[in-house]
């Protein structure tokens, strides 16, 4: 078997939203896939009011192939500190032409305002590994986990693409989606990531710096966040770039978005990946469009890099379970 669905970008490409079938007769939610985390969660009917704004809510009782988990309950913190959790389901989940008959669908009765803010974004969609699975006293298995055996390959892949719609493929590699070699890379599943290790960068075409970016391939993070020494390198080319601490990050006149520099981060003595100097200015900071937000920053307090959407919007990401590696492509 095989699937794929078109994902669409939210404003500043800030996360992806992909549709998925859910239940009998089909309940059609917007979800965020997050190669970062490993539970499948929907906004759902056992919300409080005041904590939906928008969402589609998935309803079980609806559904005639929903079978309630008796006992198993979730609760996740993510990075952001944004929080959610409930109660287990288990029903028929579709993604494009790929259906998995028993996933569990964990639904969230109680929700923190930033998932409550975000209106268009109906739960999220675990494409991690399975030991960071939140389900309690029960751990439970992602979509792809559980659709991997009947998969042709096993493996998923990410086509995501600047502000406009691209593409999550289930069991292929889409031969038309890139261009030259798919470079693999070694994947490290202990913390439950897509964790792999650059062995350097570089800032537009200068000088390879051999320093090792362990990090994460994660779909469900915006920005790129990397250790302050890189980033600190990055933005001493830029004019009026500076650490605001009261944004939080590193900012730059929007006037010096043109003459952002490449950053290519280094895959292997004859390959690398090259984040476009136009994805590196992510957005204004205020209305006046004066100040702008820089799409690299720190990854301070996490313990290894991020390598989220700018990154993976730079390339073609495949997910290969089989072998428990990751491969980048340019497109
Ligand atoms: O919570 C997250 C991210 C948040 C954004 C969505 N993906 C998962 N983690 C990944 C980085 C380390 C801490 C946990």
């Amino acid at each position: 078997t095989t699937g794929s669905a078109s994902t669409t970008p939210e404003s500043d490409d800030v996360e992806y939203l992909t549709s998925v079938s859910i239940g009998t007769p089909p309940q059609v939610l917007n979800m965020n896939f997050d190669t970062g985390s490993s539970d499948l969660w929907v906004f759902s009917t056992e919300l409080p009011a005041d904590e939906v704004n928008g969402q589609t809510l998935y309803d079980p009782s609806k559904s005639s192939t929903a079978q309630k988990l008796q006992g198993e309950t979730w609760s996740i913190t993510y990075g952001d500190g944004s929080t959610c959790g409930g109660d287990v389901y288990t029903d028929q989940v579709t993604v494009g032409s790929l259906t998995v008959k028993t996933q569990a669908v964990e639904c969230a009765d109680h929700v923190s305002k930033e998932f409550t803010e975000d209106t268009q974004n109906s739960g999220l969609f675990g494409l991690g590994f399975d030991n960071i699975n939140t389900v309690m006293p029960d751990r439970q298995n992602t979509f792809f986990t559980n659709a991997k055996s009947g998969l042709d390959q096993p493996l998923f892949t990410a086509d995501l693409k600047a502000g406009a719609p691209g593409t999550y493929s289930f069991g292929f590699i889409d031969k038309n989606a890139y261009v030259g070699k798919i470079t693999y890379l070694p994947v490290d599943t202990s913390q439950g990531f897509w964790e792999f290790t650059s062995p350097g960068y570089l800032i537009a075409s200068g000088k390879v710096q051999r320093v090792a970016l362990q990090g994460i391939a994660d779909t469900g993070t915006t920005l790129l966040l990397l250790p302050d020494q890189v980033v600190s390198d990055y933005y001493s080319s830029v004019s009026g770039a500076q650490y605001e601490s009261s944004q939080a990050g590193y900012t730059f006149p929007c006037s010096q978005s043109s003459s952002l520099p490449d950053f290519t981060f280094v895959l292997n003595s004859s390959s690398a990946i090259t984040v476009p100097g136009k994805y590196m200015t992510y957005a204004p900071t205020d209305s006046s469009g004066q100040t702008c937000f820089g799409s690299m920053q720190r990854n301070t307090g996490v313990g290894f890099s991020i390598f989220g959407d700018i990154a993976i919007k730079s390339a073609f990401v495949v997910f290969d379970g089989g072998n428990t590696r990751i491969g980048w492509a340019a497109k």
